[in-house]
């Protein structure tokens, strides 16, 4: 792991998406903001990023409306060293990206030697050294995402919960963020997304689609999305488990 951010010949932005409505949390408070034992989840996320060495810039994404409150608010509450600009997102988490990515091309001298760290604002817990290996990934292979296999048996069912078969679940994955590539080759894929109007939930999806190859390094177990109700108790056991792997000086076996 590289000691200093100037260090390195790649400049790494992260691009933090937090445009979304959080609809399937069914909450008031979009669940980006949703205060997680006194730190709202973003500030919780922008932290993680803002405490690595190797991240330059943060670019956050965030919903039109909330900009106000992100800008004058929110973040007058918190500080960060590293330097860090918010822009609107869009009606998609693709537009989101997108406009994330149009930043970071003002903002890198070439994207050739430059990769954007593309991370949920709604993951909170992403662990320093998990950003580390999809860094390392993606300087080796130009794309990489951090994914967990699958310890479930998975069936297929029809549109009424009848079970059609078993999949195989040896070679599926659960992708997760964040997911890091050189920013000329994402920047290449989204574009092709866009004339072949391809959507998918995620980065590596539309580098597939453009056929660039995406490589997999080892996702984190507490790196969960933040998606329904249910997944505010995990967030707050977790953070519990944090603070005594913290006082142990565990915190790099369980939150690696
Ligand atoms: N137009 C959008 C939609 C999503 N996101 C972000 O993408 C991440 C993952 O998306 P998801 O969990 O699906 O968030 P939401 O779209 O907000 O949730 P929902 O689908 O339940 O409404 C979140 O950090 C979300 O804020 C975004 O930046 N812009
Ligand atoms: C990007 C992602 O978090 C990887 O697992 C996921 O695809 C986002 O999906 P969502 O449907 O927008 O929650």
């Amino acid at each position: 792991m590289s000691t200093a951010k100037s260090k390195e010949t790649f400049k790494h932005i992260a691009v933090v998406v937090a445009g979304g409505k959080g609809l399937r949390m069914q909450s008031t408070v979009k669940k980006q903001f949703i205060d997680l034992e006194g730190v709202p989840v973003i500030v919780h996320t922008l932290a993680s990023f803002d405490a690595h060495c190797r991240v330059d810039e943060i670019i956050l994404v965030v919903p039109e409306q909330d900009l106000d409150f992100t800008c004058n608010d929110l973040l007058h509450r918190f500080s960060f060293s590293t330097p860090l600009h918010i822009i609107k997102g869009g009606v998609t988490r693709q537009d989101s990206v997108g406009n994330g990515l149009n930043k970071a091309l003002k903002l890198c001298a070439q994207p050739e030697t430059t990769l954007v760290l593309i991370h949920d604002g709604v993951r909170p817990f992403v662990g320093g050294n998990l950003i580390d290996r999809c860094i390392d990934g993606a300087l080796e292979n130009g794309a990489c995402i951090p994914a967990l296999g699958i310890f479930d048996t998975v069936k297929k069912a029809d549109e009424n919960g009848n079970i059609l078969c078993t999949l195989d679940r040896d070679g599926l994955f659960r992708a997760q963020t964040p997911q890091v590539f050189r920013l000329d080759l994402i920047v290449k894929a989204a574009s092709h997304a866009r004339n072949t109007g391809f959507w998918g939930t995620d980065e590596a999806s539309v580098c597939e689609h453009a056929k660039i190859p995406v490589a997999m390094v080892d996702g984190g177990s507490f790196n969960i999305k933040l998606t329904s109700p249910q997944d505010l108790i995990f967030a707050s056991i977790i953070i519990q488990a944090k603070k005594e792997a913290e006082l142990t000086g565990h915190s790099d076996f369980f939150f690696s």
